[in-house]
């Protein structure tokens, strides 16, 4: 399902979040939303998954608007796993699993055990199902919450940092994972190089605004890079993948990042 955001613009308190920000996520792809600290991110997924409301635009699944569904509905079609996603309470593995039928309705009790079965299997945590959340590492946790994201069904998934916390093998493990479920997906990452090598297109936010859009070799080049971050970048192809892989020049800290790409 196709994921459409137009015109998308966020106020709090006469302050604007996000601006006219255009994204579109064709259907089965991997979109990514790069930007420094505080450039929008999170809060473009917000709006996405309906913790917050835009006050300009639309976010159109389908074709249709998101803010017109019931809250049921938008629940059921996209699945957010975000820095809140995690819990505090003592469930078990299962427990949370189980949680992505909530929009469904799901009553019967084989039905929920062959769900989970299948998504903790999809993300090789089925062996963890009787454990309490509280006690998993940080990739752990991140499978569980997908597998939840399984159980639901979801037509679009919504990632905010889903690699957070975890080491470089569970970065590369969930990225593939995602890619793997072919499922439209949005997804905030700081990792540039990640994005680079896993997202068929990437966006690009300043300032709450859509810098630059395309494919990672069209928009993570070492003018917009350099010049939305402060930074001085190089680029090289990956040896294996042919992937960009950018590798940044050291900042002296107090400078102005916006010459730190002019550098010589
Ligand atoms: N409820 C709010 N009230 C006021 N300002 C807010 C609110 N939510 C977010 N902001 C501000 O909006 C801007 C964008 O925040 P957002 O969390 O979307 O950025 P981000 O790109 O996800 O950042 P990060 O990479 O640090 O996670 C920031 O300046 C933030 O302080």
């Amino acid at each position: 399902m196709e994921l459409e955001l137009a015109g998308l613009g966020v106020s709090v308190a006469d302050k604007r979040l996000v601006r006219d920000v255009d994204v579109h996520v064709g259907e089965g792809s991997l979109v990514g939303l790069v930007g420094p600290n505080g450039s929008g991110k999170s809060t473009t997924l917000r709006c996405v998954y309906r913790s917050l409301s835009p006050d300009r635009g639309e976010v159109r699944l389908g074709g249709e608007n998101v803010t017109a569904m019931s809250l049921r509905e938008s629940a059921r079609r996209i699945a957010a796993l975000t820095q809140e996603s995690q819990s505090e309470f003592d469930f078990t593995v299962g427990e949370v699993v189980d949680m992505g039928n909530t929009p469904h309705r799901v009553s019967e009790r084989s039905d929920r055990a062959r769900g989970r079965g299948a998504a903790l299997r999809a993300v090789g945590c089925a062996h963890l199902e009787h454990r309490s959340v509280l006690s998993l590492s940080g990739g752990e946790k991140q499978r569980v919450l997908i597998a939840r994201a399984l159980v639901q069904r979801p037509e679009l998934l919504v990632l905010d940092e889903p690699t957070n916390h975890l080491d470089v093998r569970h970065q590369l493990e969930m990225l593939s994972l995602v890619r793997r479920l072919r499922l439209t997906t949005l997804t905030a990452l700081h990792d540039l190089n990640l994005a680079a090598a896993w997202c068929d297109h990437v966006y690009v936010l300043c300032q709450g605004r859509v810098v630059a859009g395309g494919p990672p070799t069209e928009v993570l080049t070492p003018e917009i890079i350099g010049e939305v971050f402060g930074v001085r970048v190089h680029v090289v192809d990956h040896p294996e993948t042919r992937a960009p892989q950018l590798l940044f020049s050291p900042v002296e800290s107090g400078t102005d990042p916006s010459k730190g790409h002019q550098r010589p």
